[in-house]
């Protein structure tokens, strides 16, 4: 076997590491894998295992980091595949762009934690990569790692939307705009069903698969089978998931709803954190956007909001505590807000979420400033839509109940206790936003 010594880099990520000498056993093959150890800040040793890849000039080594060494495992003998570590003095610096983007992240990092966002955002290139003579590898840690699904979810995101901006960059979307009609009023179909039914006014969402419950319907039909079925039962908007990776949901079937010509306005529900999102909901037949609290800060809610009306479409700002909550109430131009039932964090579900955060002097200001609140999520019987329209919301976002069912038509009026469709000779006339 033969030996091959590599010297490393710095990694940036554990600052107590320097150059070091790591000999792997086999590196000539194509693909062999050796664990090195390396101290922690602590002065503990952290276990890496180095997986190399590809053994050609720009070989890759994918490194995970295990558990710090417990006393019993750090001796030579519990670990035989630890073949040499030696930090060097020499250590190599840092290169200046990528602490230029470290400090301008930190910076960002530091103004969500002021808003009590815990959501972070993964620098725009992504973690350090780390070489080690001809190989380049990424250390797991906790600064690269999600820490839940949304933070796993919106990392994703940042990867997908570089690839989609790639495609179809934001100048091609704007001429594309000059083709789509005109954008039908989302919050005023809210307000004028609720009116008419004196019920909660039906946001329903067509939605595949979610995260917390896996594929929910496994004859999808997104049109004919669902869309134009909710219509028909009475929904006044409809909800269309656009994430294809946790939810299987797509762009595209957000425009074939569009174009077989349903006339309840469409919600694109899709994780934005670029603005070019917005753009690709408007030319896809979307009528209103969502944006996520816990995902934005204040300065992205309020610019974002501004873009999606300088479109024709409204904002759904869904919150899911009381801070966000507060922060959104301290905004300006908001029209519509959405209180989750479910923690996108947890996945906790608990409809009493929607009545807690329209208790006292918020559900009065809400009232006042005439903003309407959609309840969303767990939403399932007659019941809970007695509970949170009693708390005061104007509307409700129900998915799974829905779809779950083989006629989702005849699901609406079961979820509602009542047929809430509009008459056959109640011709629909919808505002135009
Ligand atoms: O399927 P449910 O429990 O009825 O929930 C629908 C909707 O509220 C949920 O899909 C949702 C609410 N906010 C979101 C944000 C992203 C993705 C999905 C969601």
């Amino acid at each position: 076997m033969s030996m091959e010594s590599l010297t490393a880099s710095a990694v940036p990520c554990n600052p107590a590491s320097k150059t070091m000498r790591v000999m792997t056993s086999s590196s000539t093959s194509s693909s062999s894998s050796a664990f090195v150890r390396i101290p922690c800040s602590s002065g503990s040793l952290t276990r890496l295992k180095l997986m190399v890849i590809n053994n050609t000039e720009r070989t890759s080594v994918s490194c995970s980091a295990l558990e710090p060494e417990s006393k019993e495992s750090s001796s030579e003998n519990a670990v035989p595949e630890v073949l040499e570590f030696q930090p060097h003095s020499n250590m190599p610096v840092m290169p200046p762009e990528w602490r230029e983007r470290e400090e301008k992240r930190k910076a960002e990092e530091a103004m969500r934690n002021t808003q009590g966002i815990t959501i972070r955002r993964r620098p725009p290139t992504g973690p350090p990569l780390h070489n080690v003579g001809p190989f380049q590898f990424k250390i797991q840690s906790e600064g690269n790692t999600p820490r839940n699904i949304l933070e796993e979810i919106v990392w994703h995101k940042d990867c997908e939307i570089a690839q989609m901006k790639e495609r179809t960059p934001l100048t091609a979307l704007a001429k594309a705009m000059a083709g789509v009609a005109p954008t039908k009023d989302f919050v005023g179909t809210l307000k004028a069903r609720a009116a008419e039914t004196e019920r909660p006014a039906l946001i329903a969402e067509v939605k595949k698969a979610s995260p917390s419950r896996g594929v929910i319907q496994q004859n999808f039909d997104p049109v004919v089978r669902i869309a134009q079925a909710y219509e028909k039962g009475g929904a006044a908007c409809l909800s269309v998931l656009t994430d294809s990776k946790y939810f299987q949901g797509s762009f595209e079937n957000l425009g074939l709803i569009h174009a077989a010509g349903v006339q309840c306005p469409l919600l694109c529900k899709e994780f934005i954190i670029d603005a070019w999102q917005i753009y690709k909901a408007r030319v896809s037949g979307a009528d209103a956007v969502l944006l996520i609290a816990a995902v934005l800060p204040d300065q992205d809610l309020t610019y974002m909001t501004k873009i999606a009306k300088a479109l024709g479409m409204a904002a759904l700002i869904e919150v899911h505590s009381k801070r966000e909550m507060e922060r959104v109430l301290g905004l300006s131009g908001v029209e519509l807000i959405g209180i989750n039932n479910r923690s996108l964090e947890t996945f906790k579900v608990d409809i009493n979420n929607t009545v807690d955060l329209l208790k006292g002097e918020t559900g009065q200001t809400i009232h006042e400033r005439g903003i309407v609140v959609v309840g969303e999520s767990g939403l399932f019987t007659p019941e809970d839509i007695a509970v949170v329209q009693a708390a005061g919301v104007s509307a409700v976002l129900v998915g799974e109940s829905l779809v779950k069912q083989d006629d989702p038509c005849a699901a609406i009026a079961g979820l509602y206790g009542k047929d809430i469709s509009r008459k056959m000779n109640n011709e629909v006339t919808l505002p135009v936003a």
